[in-house]
């Protein structure tokens, strides 16, 4: 897993380093390691321009020690001091000394209209709100031209922390950040202005907390993700019970459905007035047209995508939530509890809620621009995993843990992908996963998915749910190849 941390566990981990290495030996191996990344962004040194954004802090100082190193290996280098006077003084000299030049704000257009890269050290870890106005003039200009953006530790005008831009902020292809990926990178608006993200290392490790925030790698979703072997049965894999869709809108019980059987194909129960539909589309489920009682026993319900917000469907809805099981609550079942939240609240049995921003809302706030506070509060609230969507899905356990999710593309905003994710995640809840790593497993293979599905064009939701098979191989790291030989 990939650890998140906040700007205050990085100085805390620095600190030691600071006072145990030589004075500078921490920005030295920053600066180096930027370098780096650079020229391997840029393809060339000799030949190549690239221009400094510099402002008064270490985020400078990174900038203009990385910018002495360009200019050793034959790029020409111009910095632009926002603050002439505060800019970091070794690394000013170590510029000089190594060729490149400074210059002020009033003369950076010129610089930054033929640059190759532009790098933004503008502000990092040390900075708060949006972007100030000289700084937002040298960054528009920047983001006219046509230069690599590449920003130091964090865009500048990012909140590190949180993702949150409030203003204007350095809008970045790729941020190379040092020592450990900070939230604000992956979540909210700082994903979008970071671009890729490269990390690299100063010797921080050992000096981090554990992290209160993690995105999974595939390999941490395969690694929830067991096999069958020879002594399963179609049980023991976990048998999934979903009440989604309705007699006119059968369209989310068999997503919902389809999503389940094909994410982990032991056994879906599907109870609900969508039945005809379902029965239709999967002959693999168990379908009733009644209540969930009568649907058979289960390890895990998924309740809401598409069901009404009716009576019947609050009595529908409470019988699943009496159940001592992990229950998934989606869609028309978020916009009730909304109205009930002690359902919630007096459950014992782990429960998982999969709002947007719009069902999010309903709940009592926006969840504004710090994504993984809002996902926090309302998972501490009602003691509840919350799995809240987005292009960067974050999933918060109700003591605080948080997942990111890594993977996804914006062709996922289309129609009934939501209720795929549900059928994923109820599938995984229903293998005995603890809720918060079922919900971020579930995100993580369906943003996987619709990577894949993304590669052959536009899709829509059935799509999504045809790619889950090769998704998981995929995640699993397996490659299409031949059948072993039945000879030995
Ligand atoms: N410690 C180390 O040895 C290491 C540190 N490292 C590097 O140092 C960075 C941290 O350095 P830092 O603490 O000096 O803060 P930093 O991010 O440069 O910001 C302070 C400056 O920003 C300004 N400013 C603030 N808000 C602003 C805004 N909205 N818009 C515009 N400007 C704004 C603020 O202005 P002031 O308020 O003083 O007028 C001040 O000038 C860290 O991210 C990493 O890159 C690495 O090399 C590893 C070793
Ligand atoms: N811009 C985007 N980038 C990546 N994923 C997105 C984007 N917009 C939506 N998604 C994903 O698509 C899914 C949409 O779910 P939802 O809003 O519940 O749709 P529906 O109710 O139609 O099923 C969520 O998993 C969400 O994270
Ligand atoms: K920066």
């Amino acid at each position: 897993m990939i650890g998140l941390f906040t700007a205050a566990e990085i100085r805390a981990a620095e600190a030691p380093l600071l006072a145990a290495l030589p004075d500078g030996a921490l920005m030295q191996r920053a600066a180096t390691g930027l370098a780096t990344v650079c020229l391997r962004l840029l393809g060339r040194a000799h030949g190549a321009r690239a221009t400094l954004l510099v402002g008064a802090g270490g985020n400078g100082g990174d900038a203009l020690f990385a910018g002495a190193h360009l200019a050793r290996r034959g790029v020409r280098v111009t910095a632009v001091l926002l603050a002439p006077d505060r800019a970091h003084a070794g690394g000013r000299a170590a510029l000089v000394r190594a060729g490149g030049r400074m210059v002020d704000p009033s003369a950076a257009g010129a610089h930054l209209n033929r640059a190759d890269l532009v790098l933004d050290g503008i502000v990092g870890i040390g900075g708060s709100g949006g972007l100030r106005p000289d700084a937002v003039a040298v960054v528009d200009r920047a983001a006219a031209g046509p230069a690599l953006m590449v920003a130091v530790d964090v865009p500048s005008g990012v909140d590190a922390d949180t993702g949150a831009v409030a203003g204007a902020a350095f809008p970045a292809t790729h941020t190379v950040t040092f020592g450990a990926v900070k939230p604000g990178l992956v979540v909210g608006e700082g994903r979008a202005h970071a671009g890729e993200v490269h990390l690299v290392g100063i010797g921080l490790e050992e000096h981090l907390p554990v992290p209160g925030a993690w995105q999974l790698t595939d390999a941490d979703a395969a690694g929830r993700l067991p096999l069958p072997d020879a002594g399963d049965d179609k049980y023991s894999q976990g048998v999934v019970g979903v009440v989604a869709g309705s007699s006119t809108y059968p369209g989310a019980g068999v997503l919902c459905t389809g999503a389940a059987l094909r994410t982990r194909p032991g056994l879906v129960r599907y109870a609900g007035t969508a039945a005809d539909g379902v029965r239709a589309a999967w002959p693999e489920a168990i379908v009733t047209d009644g209540r969930p009682s009568d649907a058979g026993r289960v390890q895990a319900w998924v309740v809401g995508p598409g069901m009404g917000t009716d009576d019947d469907a609050r009595t529908v809805l409470a019988e699943v939530l009496a159940t001592d099981l992990p229950v998934l609550a989606d869609a028309d079942a978020l916009t009730l509890l909304a109205r009930e939240p002690g359902l919630v609240r007096d459950r014992r049995a782990p429960t998982v809620l999969t709002p947007h921003d719009g069902e999010f809302a309903r709940f009592g706030a926006e969840p504004g621009p710090d994504r993984i506070g809002a996902a926090r509060r309302l998972a501490a609230d009602l003691g509840a995993v919350v799995l809240l969507k987005g292009d960067a899905t974050v999933v918060a356990a109700p003591g605080g843990t948080a997942f990111v999710n890594a993977t996804g593309t914006p062709w996922l905003a289309t129609a009934g992908t939501g209720d795929v994710l549900s059928g994923i995640a109820g599938a995984l809840l229903a293998t005995g996963l603890p809720a918060a790593e079922a919900a971020a497993v579930a995100a993580h293979l369906h943003g996987r998915a619709g990577q894949l599905a993304a590669a052959g064009g536009p899709f829509v939701a059935g799509d999504l749910v045809r790619h889950l098979p090769a998704t998981i191989n995929r995640v699993r790291g397996f490659r299409p190849g031949g059948l072993p030989d039945s000879e030995p």
